[in-house]
């Protein structure tokens, strides 16, 4: 052990005892420490996200956190979750953060809170919400008059809902963080970081422990840090703890040492590999951190789903759109089973403190309920009257989803071909404007896709005045870096040839409002629609129910030899699969949204093609890590 750690380990240990005092929580620089009504305080939390558990199994999901001998929860608050229309702020049923804070205060854990604005996270435009982007110059993270005039309505209503549940005022949040790793963003605005600051100070006070996270090199200190917010890092298993903490003292000479983010597994993106951190090594360097004393938060300890449409993205070389699966390979699964690496870990934590005696609550029930077969409802096309009942705006060039004010799902664009196409013609991208992913039909007929930075040109055939179909999928927004201003839709024109094409019909779709209200089993549960091949290649919608059998426990669906698209249960919108790409391979199915006693209604809208059997498979187990290529 080198000198250095016996020396951050000696100093640390320190931590005396002082004067105890009720509901304080405060730093205690001399002894570099927390102080919780006066006494030494080290806390190993857990990171779960509300937003990506049905409210049913909140409890649930606490209870084996706080069974693992965490004694708090790191939790982020998504700004768009609560507000994904302007104005229009949710904080109910899933959205209900004070009873999601009441649960963990209930089940005897700390919370950590993370409100943002911006939260990264793997989660849409990293929580910012897309209709900020209405105002296409808007400088996000920076002190910009609009966004910061956004920013301080939305913490105008949060921080105020925040404020009596500060562990200072009798309730279970211990420490506030202001924005999420801003040292990693390009714009370094200072200013913005003091706004924040005197905006969380003027709605929490003066007393709650307020602080920042950054990766640990210089750059990303020097520009996320700032004086009266106390500096903490993150890193994983892969990282020097040593160089890390010392990182962290030359921005905190004294006070506790802080890792908010010790990644125990890793995100995936579609097409990856799915990540896989080894247990021992989260072992090892947990129990390296817990020795110094060091404050641990474990990223991710229950990780959950992005359901419907709120996946986030990366774009490094490329834009990478990131699974419906926050499994993470966190301890807990997405389904909340415990794994080997939270027994690991809980015999870690048992030689620092003492964990509750008594099992881990099991895994919740599985069941395999067996195959579905759909029925085809029709193409996207033919159903516009359906989905998209406000009808097209017509426009001389395409508009983006935020100038259409819908900011989720899908937007299908049509116009008419200017000529005869006898020959296969280009259709081209050539400002690389499809945001994400373009499903071309022509007069109905499905004739290929466009996909951001890879596939920028197709060939089209087809008559003058024939119709052509657009469908544009946003695969989520880019929730980390420098292009989170990540606009949708055709973002440029599309060239036919040496044509631009002109003339739009744009529409907005509907769809997950349609489901909601019984559409398409409504419609079709008596009379099946009459004519439609049983397949077709390109965008269209499928139905059936799955019997009830008495039981509505956690299932996984998997979508065997389907391609990419969209999953409905009851009206809730399970999220994107893609298993022609995979890694993931089946969608989580929260027993909660089955019904035992009345069929269970299903809808997909498959993008490109849909299989001739027209199966679908609930297993009792997922399918998180196949390669592509096998089904
Ligand atoms: C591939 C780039 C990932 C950038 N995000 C990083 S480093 N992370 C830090 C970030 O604070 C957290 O919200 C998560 O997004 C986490 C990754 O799971």
């Amino acid at each position: 052990m080198t000198a250095a750690l016996l020396l951050l380990i000696a100093v640390n240990l320190a931590c005396g005892n002082m004067v105890s005092a009720k509901n304080t929580f405060s730093i205690d620089y001399k002894n570099n420490c927390f102080l919780k009504d006066g006494k030494p305080f080290q806390y190993i939390s857990g990171s779960i996200h509300y937003s990506r558990i049905p409210q049913y199994y909140w409890k649930d999901r606490l209870m084996k956190m706080y069974m693992s001998g965490l004694n708090a929860v790191q939790v982020y608050v998504p700004w768009n979750f609560h507000e994904a229309v302007q104005g229009v702020q949710n904080f109910t049923g899933d959205q209900d953060l004070e009873y999601f804070l009441h649960l963990a205060n209930q089940t005897g854990l700390l919370v950590i809170m993370r409100p943002g604005p911006y939260i990264c996270a793997e989660w849409e435009m990293g929580g910012l919400p897309a209709w900020l982007l209405q105002k296409p110059s808007i400088r996000l993270r920076t002190a910009d008059t609009d966004y910061m005039q956004a920013v301080s309505t939305w913490l105008a209503v949060l921080l105020p809902k925040m404020r009596p549940w500060l562990y200072i005022n009798g309730g279970n949040i211990i420490t506030v963080q202001v924005e999420n790793e801003y040292g990693s963003y390009y714009a370094c605005d200072y200013n913005y970081m003091r706004h924040l600051r005197t905006l969380f100070r003027s709605f929490l006070g003066e007393d709650v422990v307020l602080f920042t996270t950054d990766g640990n090199t210089d750059k990303e200190m020097i520009c996320g840090t700032l004086e009266g917010l106390y500096a903490t890092i993150d890193f994983g298993t892969d990282t020097s703890v040593a160089e890390a903490f010392k990182r962290q003292r030359q921005f905190e000479p004294h006070g506790p040492l802080i890792n908010s983010e010790f990644y125990t597994g890793w995100l995936d993106h579609w097409g990856d590999q799915h990540a896989m951190v080894d247990a021992r090594k989260v072992s090892r360097v947990l129990g390296e951190m817990l020795t110094m004393g060091a404050n641990v938060n474990m990223y991710m300890f229950e990780g959950g789903t992005n359901f419907g449409y709120w996946n986030g993205a990366d774009h490094d070389s490329r834009f990478r759109s990131v699974v419906t699966s926050y499994d993470y390979d966190a301890p807990l699964t997405e389904a909340g089973d415990p794994t080997e690496k939270l027994l690991a870990i809980r015999d870690v934590v048992a030689q620092f403190r003492e964990v509750p005696s008594g099992p881990i609550p099991p895994a919740t029930p599985k069941f395999a309920y067996g195959f579905v077969t759909l029925k085809k409802v029709g193409n996207v096309s033919s159903l516009l009257d359906l989905i998209s009942p406000l009808g097209p705006v017509k426009s001389h060039y395409p508009l983006t989803f935020e100038e259409m004010k819908q900011y989720y799902g899908y937007m299908l664009y049509r116009t008419a071909l200017p000529r005869d196409l006898n020959e296969p013609t280009p259709l081209i991208s050539p400002l690389n404007g499809v945001h994400d992913r373009a499903y071309v039909s022509v007069n109905g007929t499905f004739q290929g896709l466009l996909e951001r930075d890879t596939t920028l040109v197709m060939n089209i055939t087809g008559k003058q005045g024939d119709t052509l179909d657009v469908l544009v999928e946003n695969m989520g927004r880019v929730n980390f870096g420098s292009k989170i201003n990540d606009h949708k839709g055709l973002l440029s024109d599309l060239i036919l040839g040496k044509d631009i094409l002109t003339d739009w019909q744009i529409y907005p779709l509907d769809i997950d409002g349609a489901i909601v209200r019984g559409w398409p089993h409504s419609v079709y549960q008596k009379t099946p629609p009459s004519t439609h091949t049983k397949t077709a290649a390109g965008p269209a919608f499928y139905y059936g129910t799955l019997p009830p059998n008495g039981l509505a426990w956690d299932s996984f669906l998997k979508l065997k030899e389907w391609t990419k698209g969209q999953v409905w249960i009851n009206g809730v919108n399970l999220g994107r699969y893609w298993p022609a790409r995979g890694p993931q391979r089946t969608l989580y199915v929260p027993g909660p949204l089955l019904r035992n006693s009345l069929p269970n209604n299903i809808t997909v809208l498959e993008l490109e093609g849909a299989p001739a059997h027209l199966q679908v498979l609930f297993m009792d187990r997922p399918q998180l890590s196949t390669t592509a290529g096998k089904s």
